[in-house]
């Protein structure tokens, strides 16, 4: 199995390692095998992938799009490194409103799978970096796009502001709201 499925505190957000083959011309992996993810119980359809380049201090999100329009998203970073998270926003869920943070890194090589009903975002750690996702459930949006505050004391999520000297936030990402005044619509285990 070409992959390493590891669950974390919020069992449906899975940190995966994939097997690295490397020799003396580099390496190769595979991202995404629909067989192996199904047979973790990730049983997705991809239908879009995204890749943004960030500076160091930027950080991203956290975002979501609304129902009917949700995402799933397979998170990995091929240059630099990001401190990556992902928010419980599924009404009813036993982990509602706690989050999950990783580093993911060319180095390490590591992804993450976010599934519908979480916000995402992330942190810039390196001088710059390359984030690519495959995206599932709908494709873009802007209609159903949406967001809650990076820095919401209700989640309280432990940023490692203190690798970065300058936090660069877009206009829009610091103006979301935060959870309790934001309008939410999903639902846990649908
Ligand atoms: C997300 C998206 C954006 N755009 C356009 C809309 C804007 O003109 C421009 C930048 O969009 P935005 O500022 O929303 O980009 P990010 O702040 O990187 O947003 C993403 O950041 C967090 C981390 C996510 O998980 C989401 O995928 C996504 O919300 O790209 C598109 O054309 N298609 C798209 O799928």
């Amino acid at each position: 199995m070409p992959f390493e499925f590891i669950r974390l505190e919020i069992p449906d957000v899975v940190l995966i390692r994939p097997v690295v083959f490397t020799d003396e011309r580099g390496f190769f992996m595979e991202i995404f095998k629909r067989s192996d993810f199904e047979k973790a119980g990730i049983d997705v359809d991809f239908v879009q992938d995204n890749h943004s380049r960030s500076k160091k201090g930027v950080l991203r999100g956290l975002h979501f799009q609304l129902e009917p329009y949700a995402q799933g998203k397979l998170v990995r970073c091929v240059k630099g490194r990001i401190f990556d998270v992902a928010v419980d926003l599924r009404s009813g869920s036993p982990t509602y409103g706690r989050w999950v943070g990783v580093e993911l890194s060319e180095e390490n090589h590591l992804m993450l799978w976010i599934p519908k009903g979480f916000a995402h975002g992330f942190l810039t750690l390196s001088e710059e970096a390359d984030v690519l996702y495959k995206v599932s459930g709908a494709e873009y949006r802007p209609e159903a796009d949406a967001g809650i505050r990076w820095n919401d004391p209700d989640i309280g999520i432990a940023w490692p502001l203190h690798l970065v000297e300058n936090l660069t936030i877009s206009p829009k990402d610091s103006s979301l709201p935060f959870l309790k005044d934001a309008k939410i619509n999903f639902r846990y285990g649908v």
